[in-house]
């Protein structure tokens, strides 16, 4: 190879600090990482910051984020590349959630930066921030609690279980093969998604086991906002710009919910559908909020809202409900204590299989347990997001600057072994369970800055009810009618995105139980 003159020059006239040079840069990377004596805390190295760590451990991000912070007492600044949007106080502590979620709530709003990173939400609830944030919520408020509206969603959920799910578990079971049960409730969840809030069914579970592009247009959403957080904003702008990789993905997801979701606004407008029952477009379609004030056409924020709408209710469903039933299928001790407190209301049942219905088993303590023990170890949020409006100081005296950004680890919460004991990693429904002194018992209450998987403070979520109305009749009717043996639990992973879903989802056998009472 012919050296240039320069390159001569260097190696054969200055070799000493040359050599010395080279050999500095890795002495002093060597000595950077000796120095960083507690082996879950990312080494900060020149220029790329803690990046290399982060992406050394992103297989397993929850698990190392929760032992980072146990390592750091429960507060640790994460720093990526300077150039990068990459700097986050991180916490898992308690006190500091309530005073961020609620004690000093109006300093911590989720921030500008929501309405980029979820663009096709922008402007809507799970992106505003302020009396924009509250007006919505009020009317979201609203409309949720409106009886016919709660009973709409209960019938849905019946008949969904009833003419569908049972049939499917069925045949299932006639079959014989494994199958993923990930998928198979990922479809009824989006069905009930698309019932609720515009009164159709997709009936996506079915024996034809339609695609379900829709659920993997909400997905990406996700997955995208998850990739903007962790690149330099400059980059996926770029991206975006020139419509390519994760951004084209995006793209196509964006216009694909927007088109479903104009043809549902555009078809009750021309009273073109029949609605299924009581549903939340229902209550905005007369809304001239949401009408052009010129043409009367629907507002490109209408489509949002709705658009929202279906991440509001499909995602944390879609999360939660696969990883209850996982749980419990792994846990048969578990699971004998659920069938025990179904035995009194199946006794009051004639049909076979039996269907449990949202009003038999909403309020029973052990569903419940069952359900939130799930989401203390799977939270549907795993890391929720907070700007800092002013300097402040939190209560571990950790000291935050304004235009920082907070992350705080739902998911390490839930490990906390102050708050759930020695064997906080272990699927233990019980823990919830109080005694009432009378023989009869109760659910423990757990504050939400403990327990934080529908969030904590004024931004608490609005459907707790309508989830535990949801998922406890599905799984009750699941568990009392079949037996579900997982098939390899080691494939069974949390995948890498903003809410906490299944990496390859979960394969199961099914068999039908008898003389369950
Ligand atoms: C197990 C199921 C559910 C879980 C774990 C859950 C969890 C959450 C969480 C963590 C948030 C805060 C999100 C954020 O701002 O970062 C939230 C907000 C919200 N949830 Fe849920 N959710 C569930 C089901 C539902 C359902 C079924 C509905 C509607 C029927 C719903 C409606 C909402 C709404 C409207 C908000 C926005 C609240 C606000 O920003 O003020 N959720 N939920």
């Amino acid at each position: 190879m012919a050296f240039t003159s320069m390159q001569e020059q260097l190696l054969y006239t200055k070799p000493l600090p040359i050599v010395l040079v080279l050999l500095a840069i890795p002495l002093y990377l060597i000595i950077q990482h000796k120095k960083n004596k507690n082996p879950y805390i990312p080494t900060e190295w020149p220029l790329v910051g803690m990046l290399p760590g982060m992406i050394a451990n992103r297989h397993h991000f929850h698990d190392f984020a929760a032992a980072m912070l146990v390592a750091s007492g429960h507060n640790v600044e994460v720093r990526g590349p300077p150039a990068s949007s990459m700097r986050f106080f991180t916490t898992s502590d308690p006190e500091n959630v309530r005073h961020i979620f609620t004690t000093n709530f109006d300093n911590y709003p989720k921030g500008e930066d929501f309405n980029e990173l979820f663009s096709a939400l922008a402007g809507t609830i799970i992106a505003v921030d302020s009396d924009e944030w509250r007006r919505q919520r009020t009317r979201i408020h609203y409309v949720l609690t409106r009886p016919e509206m709660v009973s709409s969603m209960e019938q849905s959920c019946r008949d969904k279980v009833a003419d569908c799910l049972v049939p499917m578990l069925e045949r299932m079971v006639n079959k014989g093969t494994p199958f993923d049960m990930d998928d198979l409730l990922g479809r009824i969840v989006m069905d009930l998604t698309v019932m609720n809030v515009f009164g159709m069914d997709p009936c996506l579970l079915s024996p034809d086991m339609p695609p379900m592009r829709l659920t993997g247009a909400l997905d990406t959403l996700m997955q995208v906002a998850l990739f903007r957080q962790c690149m330099p904003a400059f980059c996926w702008k770029l991206m975006k710009r020139l419509n390519v990789g994760h951004e084209r993905r995006y793209a196509d997801a964006e216009s694909l919910l927007r088109a479903f979701t104009e043809e549902r606004i555009a078809r009750r407008i021309a009273g073109d559908d029949e609605p299924t029952g009581v549903d939340m477009l229902s209550y905005y379609i007369d809304d001239p909020e949401y009408r052009d004030d010129v043409t009367g056409e629907p507002t490109d924020f209408f489509t949002r809202t709705f658009v929202n709408f279906m991440v509001a209710l499909r995602d944390p469903m879609s999360s939660a409900l696969p990883w209850l039933v996982y749980n419990l299928a792994m846990h048969p001790r578990a699971v004998s204590a659920l069938r025990e407190e179904l035995v009194p209301v199946a006794a009051r049942k004639s049909s076979e299989p039996i269907v449990f219905e949202p009003q038999d088993t909403k309020h029973l303590v052990y569903q419940r347990a069952a359900l939130f023990e799930s989401l203390r170890l799977y939270p549907m949020s795993p890391i929720e997001r907070k700007q800092v409006v002013a300097d402040d100081v939190l209560p571990s005296g950790h000291a935050l600057r304004a235009g920082e950004t907070v992350l705080v680890s739902v998911y390490g919460m839930g490990r906390l072994e102050d708050v759930w004991g020695k064997d906080y990693r272990e699927y233990r429904p019980e823990r919830w369970i109080t005694d009432n002194g009378d023989g009869s018992c109760k659910l423990r209450h757990v504050p939400s800055y403990k327990f934080m998987p529908f969030n904590t403070g004024p931004r608490s979520c609005l459907g707790k009810k309508v989830a535990v109305a949801t998922i406890t009749p599905v799984v009750a009717t699941l568990f009392w009618n079949f037996d579900v043996e997982v098939m390899d639990s080691r494939a069974v992973e949390p995948k890498l995105s903003i809410i906490m879903q299944m990496k390859n989802g979960f394969m199961v056998k099914l068999k039908k139980r008898v003389h369950q009472i």
